[in-house]
């Protein structure tokens, strides 16, 4: 005798406590065999290109034919069964170590001893910058260069200092499809940037791990950039069909030259961090176990200074590049825009969701 109804229901129940996280390709064949048994053969529209998630539940779903619904729930029935032996015998605990200021999800704002500290807060995602984390970003910039601290400090909670631009936001295409994401994109990357370019106190950063795409490219719009001897910097923009941004084409060749710019920007080779100190991106390299420790006396220390010769110090050295700046950042920004539409890019992002999709 096939599975009851009611065994079907407690078998989609038990799916929910499983401990561990049976995989993609188990969660696909449950996925499929659950909409087979509940609703019968695959008759819905195949999803988008870039719909990668949905694309490959469609194909699970459609790949069951016309296998009857009691079959499938049988099947459906048999496979927690299996997965509930194996989930018991071992179990996963995901760390929950977030604690965040109220108003931000994925920083986490402190400020004590006239420091504001914006910690990126996705450890799980390495830190990937998503839309929400550079419109959180961008306020939090906002509030302390108002706020009553001398500095203001970014860095990563985690391993990494931050693994760049969040590469699912290229997918989630809106009605008006990938060219309105791209212009979207565009406007908030020219705005993001722009935010570091007019940032009026010292602005550090304390690169804890490693750093990657615009992440590191706006290190250039620092004032001073610490990093561990752990932390790397890569700008894998041709591996992604992409172009530089954060001003680094113009920011890069002037701080290292154009032979080690040129490196890091076109061919994307990753630096040390003793590469990146020998090149001027860095200010000091400290070794991991005493990074924090040493970082955070000496910030304090600065921190003491007189807040308007600072202030005032600052805008000497980079008023006189505002306006060029912000000219390349909407450069850079239109070009990336056009990039984004690109089959180079498009694949390789592509490429890398599909590597890690989860379902
Ligand atoms: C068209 C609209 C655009 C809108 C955006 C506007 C503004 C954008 C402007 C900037 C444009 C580009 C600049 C860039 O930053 S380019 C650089 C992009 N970053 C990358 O290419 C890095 C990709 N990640 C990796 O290569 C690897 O993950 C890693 C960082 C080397 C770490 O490898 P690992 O093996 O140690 O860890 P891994 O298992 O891969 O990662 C853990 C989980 O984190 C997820 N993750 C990591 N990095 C990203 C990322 N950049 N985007 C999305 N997700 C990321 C990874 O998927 C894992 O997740 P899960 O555990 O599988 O769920």
């Amino acid at each position: 005798m096939g599975a009851s109804q009611k065994d079907f229901e407690s078998a989609v129940n038990q799916v929910k406590l499983l401990k561990k996280d049976p995989g993609n390709e188990v969660k696909l064949k449950l996925y499929a065999l659950y909409k087979q048994a509940t609703e019968g053969p695959c008759n819905t529209p195949k999803p988008g290109l870039f719909d990668l998630i949905n694309k490959a539940k469609w194909d699970a779903w459609n790949a069951l034919g016309d296998l009857p619904k009691e079959t499938a729930r049988q099947n459906y029935v048999d496979l927690v069964s299996g997965l509930r032996s194996s989930s018991d015998s071992s179990s996963q605990v995901k760390p929950e170590a977030d604690k965040k200021q109220a108003g931000y999800e994925t920083l986490v704002i402190t400020s004590e001893d006239h420091i504001t500290k914006i910690m990126l807060n996705r450890p799980a995602k390495k830190n990937a910058l998503n839309t929400q984390m550079y419109q959180e970003i961008m306020l939090a910039l906002e509030a302390a260069s108002k706020d009553d601290s001398t500095i203001t400090v970014f860095t990563g909670s985690g391993d990494y200092y931050s693994s760049g631009n969040d590469l699912t936001n290229f997918t989630d295409i809106p009605p008006g499809g990938v060219e309105e994401k791209a212009k979207n994109g565009a406007i908030l990357l020219r705005d993001f940037v722009d935010c570091f370019i007019d940032f009026p106190k010292p602005l550090v950063a304390v690169v804890n791990g490693p750093a990657v795409g615009i992440s590191v490219t706006v290190l250039g719009l620092f004032d001073l950039v610490y990093a561990s001897d752990r932390a790397t910097f890569h700008t894998p923009f041709s591996h992604l069909g992409q172009t530089p941004e954060g001003c680094s084409s113009y920011t890069f060749p002037k701080i290292m030259g154009l032979a080690k710019a040129v490196e890091m920007l076109i061919f994307g080779k990753k630096l040390t961090a003793g590469e990146a100190y020998a090149q001027g991106l860095v200010t000091e390299v400290f070794p991991d176990s005493t990074f924090e420790k040493e970082v955070w006396t000496r910030l304090k220390a600065y921190s003491k200074l007189p807040r308007n010769a600072m202030r005032i110090s600052k805008q000497i050295i980079r008023n006189h590049e505002k306006e060029k700046l912000h000219a390349i950042n909407a450069e850079e920004s239109s070009i990336l825009q056009e990039r984004w539409l690109s089959d180079e890019c498009v694949n390789a992002v592509m490429n890398f969701l599909s590597q890690k999709a989860k379902l």
